[in-house]
């Protein structure tokens, strides 16, 4: 990776002095801007979690506030737009958002865009919604999503329309790898018509498969709804004979909630994620050794993410949702009934209780340690938005607060490395083999 690959686009110079430094004055704890110089060092070794991120030496623009912003606060319209599926915390990071806008840097003019991407295009006739710090005051403890989200994909042009005609200065989009597309498609409508309009992004997904990301707000609270799912699971298999507790958890392409959540309890016998390649039948299979672990224990936990084995679906298309994700074949009921017919083939009793927390997951009121992070976020992304930057993500990476561009984060997927240190201490947890016949 080259150092201009990590260069942040920028509206325009900033002239305008920080009013932080007339709302707070020298006050301790205030005095200390950020240099637009000021990058920091990532250590190269976290690059092995971003699937082919190449370990180099790499520096990331410092997030926060600058002493010199580019919009004026008291002109200024800004409006938070939220992607996708669902995450814990979103209505907390709209409220850090609002609040920061509000009494941070004076922007009284803020809205919501309802629905997500919908809600730019007139002909779906969705409100747009005044956000207010009285209004946003109690989100915060509210799972779900306040403002709605939607996928599908809308057109570029009305997008950037509805911007010109909200008379938008500002657009912050919460959003995964999808809205991240979607945001340097508006990015680049934007800079076609020549338009002033900022686009900050704040990177959501349970999944926590972006790159350049340490973990996604919202993930931590997911595997922690995940870790009960598992729990019952090993409650129901320690309660009958020979029982099982089969767990289906999501996870699209990366499995980093079912391998987390696999850590977080350590009850589980084989944890199946999208990176690893596994085989059912043989001498080497899931079955044979969930047999063996029966037959010597009387008990076991499967934790399987919903985007592993999908090589067993190959043939079936099951075609792609609105917004051009694969949809993939159902592996927990096909394990549940590949395993039940293994046991009644070998006429061994079993005691199979599936269970697929699904949604709840991801709609539940987030934890406070991601309220805590949706915090920093939300401030970080403003420092950025205000200061004229555009076509980035704000992220918290390598322990740092840090402005990536969207163009880089969208280049790869972060995956579970197989040969990696997180892949290695859910195999010492579980025990589970190498379960691919050679
Ligand atoms: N390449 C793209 N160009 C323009 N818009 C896109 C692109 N990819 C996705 N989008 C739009 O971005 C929005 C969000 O995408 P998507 O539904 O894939 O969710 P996501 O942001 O990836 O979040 P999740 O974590 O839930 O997957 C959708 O409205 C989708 O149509
Ligand atoms: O059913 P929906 O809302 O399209 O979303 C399901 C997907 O969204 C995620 O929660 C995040 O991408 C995935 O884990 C899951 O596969
Ligand atoms: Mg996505």
């Amino acid at each position: 990776m080259k150092p201009e690959d990590t260069k942040i686009q920028s509206l325009g110079p900033a002239k305008i002095q920080n009013p932080i430094i007339t709302r707070q004055g020298d006050s301790p704890g205030f005095r200390h801007f950020i240099d637009n110089n000021e990058f920091v060092r990532v250590n190269p070794f976290v690059m092995d979690t971003a699937d082919s991120c190449e370990p180099r030496e790499v520096t990331f623009e410092l997030a926060g506030p600058r002493s010199k912003i580019y919009f004026d606060p008291t002109k200024l319209k800004a409006a938070i737009v939220t992607c996708g599926g669902m995450c814990p915390g979103i209505n907390s990071l709209v409220r850090s958002i609002v609040l920061q806008l509000h009494h941070i840097y004076g922007v009284t003019n803020v809205v919501g865009i309802k629905f997500g991407l919908q809600g730019f295009i007139p002909k779906f006739g969705h409100d747009i919604v005044e956000l207010t710090p009285t209004l946003v005051e109690g989100i915060h403890g509210r799972g779900g999503s306040y403002l709605g989200m939607s996928r599908g994909s809308q057109s570029m042009e009305e997008i950037v329309d509805s911007l010109e005609r909200l008379n938008l200065g500002l657009l912050f989009m919460i959003g995964g790898d999808g809205t991240l597309r979607a945001s340097r498609a508006i990015v680049e409508e934007i800079t076609k018509r020549g338009l002033k309009t900022g686009v900050v992004s704040i990177p959501k997904t349970i999944d926590n498969d972006i790159c350049f990301v340490s973990k996604t707000f919202g993930f931590q609270t997911a595997v922690e709804e995940a870790a009960q799912a598992i729990l019952g699971a090993h409650n129901e298999a320690t309660g009958a004979p020979n029982g099982v507790g089969l767990v289906k958890l999501m996870g699209r392409m990366s499995g980093f909630v079912a391998a987390h959540a696999t850590l977080a309890l350590t009850e589980v016998n084989f944890c199946l994620i999208p990176e690893v390649e596994f085989d059912l039948e043989g001498e080497r299979g899931l079955l044979k050794h969930l047999e063996d672990r029966i037959r010597d224990r009387g008990h076991a936990v499967v934790v399987v993410a919903e985007g592993a084995g999908q090589n067993i679906f190959t043939e079936e298309d099951l075609g792609r949702d609105a917004s051009g994700n694969l949809r993939l074949g159902d592996i927990g009921t096909y394990l549940k009934k590949r395993i039940n017919q293994h046991f009644e083939g070998k006429n061994i009793e079993l005691n199979l209780k599936y269970i697929d927390p699904s949604y709840l997951i991801r709609s539940v009121p987030c934890n406070s340690n991601d309220r805590i992070y949706t915090g920093f976020l939300g401030h970080a992304a403003v420092h950025a938005a205000l200061t004229g930057k555009t076509g980035m993500m704000v992220s918290q990476w390598d322990n740092h607060f840090v402005h990536v561009p969207v163009e880089l984060a969208i280049k790869n997927r972060k995956k579970v490395d197989p040969e990696g240190s997180l892949w290695r201490s859910v195999r010492e947890a579980t025990g589970q083999p190498h379960m691919v016949n050679e």
